[in-house]
């Protein structure tokens, strides 16, 4: 497989150490393209072994000629809108992480249509939640009612909007600095409420799907609940995902959700 892949963040090194694990010889190249050369040079240099070929490219045009196939996004909000279109019109399908930038309406429409303009697909792995498949599935048969909290420890929401709602430093319970809807939630904590949006594509839409976010200086892990009512099913999950090393506000689960994407490509029994 040559894959392609956006970003050499903490959900980058998760993804790689995690396909390297467990199908070492699945990939024949892999292409990384960042903004700082230094960065994706030093992401391929402590995977060494999770591919035969690495390039690392920092202009879109460069990583697209590399030959990648499938690309993986691992990267932000802004890497969804700089390369989301040129990767889809290139007929590289895009494995999107940051699911979040999908709450900006025209840029949603924008990247279905370079989909199909470039015959490729847009994937949405879980990511960091979990649920995603009940309730894409629930969807189909009526509408069910969505609510999804997401709480971490304040260190999490350091340099995010909620340092303007609420004295991280300074909490001693569990405390809402924002409930609403999913869009509004997304585009606001780009880098914290990517599950939100994933959860509102799979079920009820950015509106309908109801969000609350809480700093909560008792835990350590990053929880997310869902509870879903619906006409096929009712559930409601926790999950505590353990932070990534190098990023508090990513859990484990989302770079692992990613790998999953890509070892199923390959997968003859794909789950
Ligand atoms: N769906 C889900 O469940 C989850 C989704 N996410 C999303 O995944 C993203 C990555 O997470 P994580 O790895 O922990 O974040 P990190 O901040 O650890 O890494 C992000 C990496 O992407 C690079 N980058 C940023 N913008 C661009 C760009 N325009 N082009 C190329 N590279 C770029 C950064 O480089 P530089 O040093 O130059 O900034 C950095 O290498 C998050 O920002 C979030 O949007 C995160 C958690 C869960
Ligand atoms: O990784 C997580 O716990 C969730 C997250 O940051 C996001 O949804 O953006």
């Amino acid at each position: 497989m040559k894959l392609g892949l956006i970003g050499a963040g903490g959900m980058a090194a998760t993804m790689l150490e995690a396909i390297a694990a467990h199908e070492p010889r699945l990939l024949d190249h892999l292409a990384v393209l960042v903004r700082d050369r230094a960065k994706g040079e030093a992401l391929v240099a402590a995977q060494g072994s999770c591919a035969r070929v690495t390039s690392v490219h920092t202009e879109i045009e460069d990583f697209l000629h590399s030959g990648a196939g499938v690309v993986c996004e691992c990267a932000g909000h802004g890497a969804v809108r700089e390369h989301g279109a040129a990767v889809l019109k290139a007929g590289r399908d895009l494995v999107i992480a940051s699911t979040g930038a999908l709450a900006d309406a025209s840029l949603l429409e924008a990247l279905k249509a370079a989909a199909v303009q470039g015959g490729a697909q847009m994937l949405l792995p879980a990511g960091a939640v979990g649920g995603i498949d009940a309730l894409a599935a629930a969807r189909l048969l009526g509408t069910p009612r969505v609510t999804y909290i997401g709480r971490k420890p304040p260190r999490a929401w350091k340099g995010t909007k909620a340092e303007a709602l609420v004295a991280l430093d300074a909490l001693t319970e569990a405390t809402t600095f924002y409930e609403g809807a999913a869009r509004d939630a997304a585009r606001d904590f780009p880098q914290n409420a990517n599950v939100a949006a994933t959860i509102a594509l799979a079920g009820v839409g950015f509106e309908a799907t109801r969000v609350r976010l809480v700093a909560d200086p008792t835990i350590s892990a990053n929880v997310h609940e869902l509870e879903v009512e619906s006409d096929a099913v009712r559930f409601s999950i926790r999950l505590v995902g353990v932070p990534s090393r190098s990023n508090p506000k990513t859990s484990l689960t989302a770079g692992l959700s990613m790998a999953r994407a890509v070892l199923n490509r390959d997968a003859v029994v794909v789950v």
